[in-house]
């Protein structure tokens, strides 16, 4: 169903430092947007941005995704990238094609199938035109939107989809691949539909359940709410992402999400009951099973290129909450030679601490916390 292209396989591979050529126009500079601009223009590539927005195309500008494409200036780009709300995609990637007669285009939406089957009904684009059109899906983004959320390392290491379609050059093909290599993510073909039932599983549920987890936050007293603690944010942080956007995503996927809803509500329903006479025989067992399908589920989640998940050794070390100490403390885990897999920080509530959770490969914890200990870091044991 799925394919994870080879890096040497991604396309011709030049002496030059990016498989693509240039120039790209981004079009729809908002987070999307600009984090391609950016990542390609620190790549080297000249890239152009358009928006609707005034101030979406100038923050973009300004956080060094590209240049404004000033109004009227011909250009022929080599692709067309196009990052606008799923709603408009079909239409802003129809006007590309037919604008840029020699260009690839591709669009980065969250949902592929509808919006294929809108280009393939538009009666104004030929099959030439459509073979130059990709459909792609970096699996990478924020609960932020906007060019000033932009990262231009968004993507690296993470999947990106390619949905050719039936009549998709071979050409455009590989400039898609190109874009995703140069940006560092990881090329995984699908077609669209299996792209978006896997979507509405992996990204569409756990959005939803967020944002319904949340919302049982809105009636909370103050004292309940300052009691909370990792759980409820590792939980509910893609909760604050763009109501705009959602509710297209999940209008476009809805017959592939539904199942996956009714699959929960019956799991709920089953937990409701057992929980309203716990001392039932059987309600523990029943418990414990859920716990143990769920803790199933979440180490069958892969680690990042595809590889089977891996468990990582966490050292956890206190800092003073002031500038230039988290830069300190990486340095010092550079310093030893050690390679950081992973960084999460907490900030004790109302403290002038934080709590820097390093993660490394399993057997470098020791040698790890001997070294920060020698520097006189507090590692907390
Ligand atoms: N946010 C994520 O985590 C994420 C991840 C992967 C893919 N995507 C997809 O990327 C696309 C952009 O999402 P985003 O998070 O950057 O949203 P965003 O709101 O940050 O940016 C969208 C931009 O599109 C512009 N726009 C609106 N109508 C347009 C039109 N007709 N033509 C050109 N531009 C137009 C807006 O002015 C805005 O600047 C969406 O299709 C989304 O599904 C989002
Ligand atoms: O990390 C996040 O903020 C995301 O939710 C990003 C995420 C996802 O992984 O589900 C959300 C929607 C996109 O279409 C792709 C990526």
């Amino acid at each position: 169903m799925s394919e994870v292209f080879k890096d040497d396989d991604a396309a011709a591979a030049t002496s030059a430092a990016t498989y693509l050529v240039g120039p790209i126009l981004v079009v729809g500079t908002g987070l999307l947007g600009a984090s391609v601009g950016l990542g390609l223009t620190r790549a080297g590539l000249e890239v152009y941005l358009q928006d609707p927005s005034p101030s979406a195309q100038q923050i973009a500008q300004d956080v060094g995704a590209g240049r404004i494409l000033p109004v009227g200036e011909k250009l022929s780009p080599e692709l067309v990238v196009c990052a606008a709300p799923p709603d408009v995609t079909a239409r802003v990637v129809s006007q590309a094609l037919r604008d840029y007669p020699h260009a690839v285009v591709v669009d980065i939406a969250s949902v592929k199938s509808s919006i294929l089957n809108q280009l393939l009904a538009d009666p104004q684009l030929t099959s030439e035109q459509l073979s130059r059109y990709v459909g792609t899906h970096p699996m990478s983004g924020r609960e932020k939107s906007g060019p000033a959320a932009a990262r231009g390392e968004l993507f690296v290491a993470n999947p990106w989809v390619i949905t050719a379609h039936d009549g998709a050059s071979e050409r455009a093909i590989r400039t898609a691949r190109s874009l995703v290599a140069d940006l560092g993510g990881v090329p995984t073909a699908m077609d669209p539909l299996s792209h978006d039932h896997a979507v509405a599983l992996v990204s569409h549920m756990p959005q939803i359940t967020a944002s319904l987890l949340a919302s049982r936050l809105l009636n909370a007293e103050s004292s309940q709410l300052a009691l909370a603690g990792n759980g409820l944010r590792d939980t509910t942080r893609i909760a604050a992402s763009d109501p705009r956007l959602w509710i297209q995503i999940l209008a476009h996927n809805a017959p592939q999400i539904v199942g996956h809803l009714e699959g929960m509500q019956e799991d709920i329903d089953r937990l409701i009951s057992t929980l309203k006479d716990p001392s039932a025989d059987g309600a523990l067992l029943d418990l414990a099973e859920l716990f143990g399908e769920g803790n199933a589920g979440h180490a069958r989640i892969p680690g990042k290129h595809g590889a089977p998940p891996q468990s990582f050794a966490v050292v956890t070390v206190l800092v003073d909450d002031t500038p230039g100490q988290i830069a300190r403390l990486l340095k010092d885990v550079g310093d030893a030679n050690i390679n950081l897999e992973d960084l999460r920080m907490d900030h004790a509530n109302g403290r002038p601490v934080g709590m820097v959770e390093i993660s490394v490969l399993p057997g470098k914890e020791a040698e790890l916390e001997q070294v920060l200990q020698n520097l006189k870091w507090r590692v907390v044991k």
